[in-house]
């Protein structure tokens, strides 16, 4: 049975990155995806974005929605100080599977749960299940037209504080209008657009940061 793109990442990130080392796995998966198969990882460019947002949370704890092959998951765990923990939801189960053995490659299991299901299954689960009080940090990778819906139940459950930082990828490529226009019109939300580029590609695209005001 032929391999998947998934595998033929996870296998070249095995045998070409180094154990244990975060940031090599990160720039492997890039040099992977932007020399032989492209890959719908947040990538460098963007990546910095988040990198930079993260370290502006410096959450104790934080939300990934959309793990996929775990590319942002250890971007986001090499930054988080000792005893913070990210919690990253994947839908796919092969996407799961492989992300999963990409973050124990990396060395950062310990900081990172891999919760593997529908965001909108999991997310009402976090305060009892996964005993988060509230979310310092939310990253908002997968599917676009969750990403109103999720934001709305994360208010529900209560799970936002005053400060609390949601960063969203892709607003332009594939594009999240209602998302868009919910945080951006919604009193509760201060707003930051950054322009960046579609990963691996020339093609515009950018992150919205939005910062829960209570
Ligand atoms: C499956 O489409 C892949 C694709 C194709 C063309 C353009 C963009 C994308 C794309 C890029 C991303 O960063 C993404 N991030 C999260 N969930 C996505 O579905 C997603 C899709
Ligand atoms: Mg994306």
């Amino acid at each position: 049975m032929n391999q998947s793109k998934e595998q033929r990442i996870l296998n070249f990130v095995l045998q070409n990155a180094v154990r244990g080392d975060p940031c090599s796995v990160v720039d492997t998966i890039d040099k992977y995806c932007s020399q032989k198969e492209w890959a719908m990882n947040v990538g460098d460019e963007k990546g910095k974005i988040l990198d930079k947002t993260v370290e502006e949370a410096n959450p104790s704890v934080a939300l990934e929605l959309g793990t996929y092959c775990g590319y942002s998951a250890v971007r986001i765990s090499r930054l988080l100080k000792t005893g913070a923990r990210l919690l990253t939801v994947e839908f796919n189960p092969e996407f799961a599977a492989i992300a999963k053995q990409m973050i124990e490659f990396a060395g950062v299991q310990d900081k990172v749960k891999l919760l593997e299901g529908p965001s909108e299954e999991i997310i009402p689960q976090l305060k009892k299940k996964y005993e988060v009080d509230t979310l310092d940090f939310v990253f908002l990778d997968h599917w676009k037209d969750r990403y109103t819906p999720d934001t709305i139940l994360l208010q529900e459950c209560n799970l936002l504080r005053k400060g609390s930082i949601l960063l969203a990828d892709n607003i332009i490529f594939p594009g999240a209008p209602d998302f868009l226009n919910y945080v951006r019109k919604s009193p509760h939300f201060q707003c930051t657009n950054y322009p960046s580029h579609l990963e691996y590609m020339q093609v515009e695209d950018a992150m919205e940061k939005a910062v829960f005001l209570g």
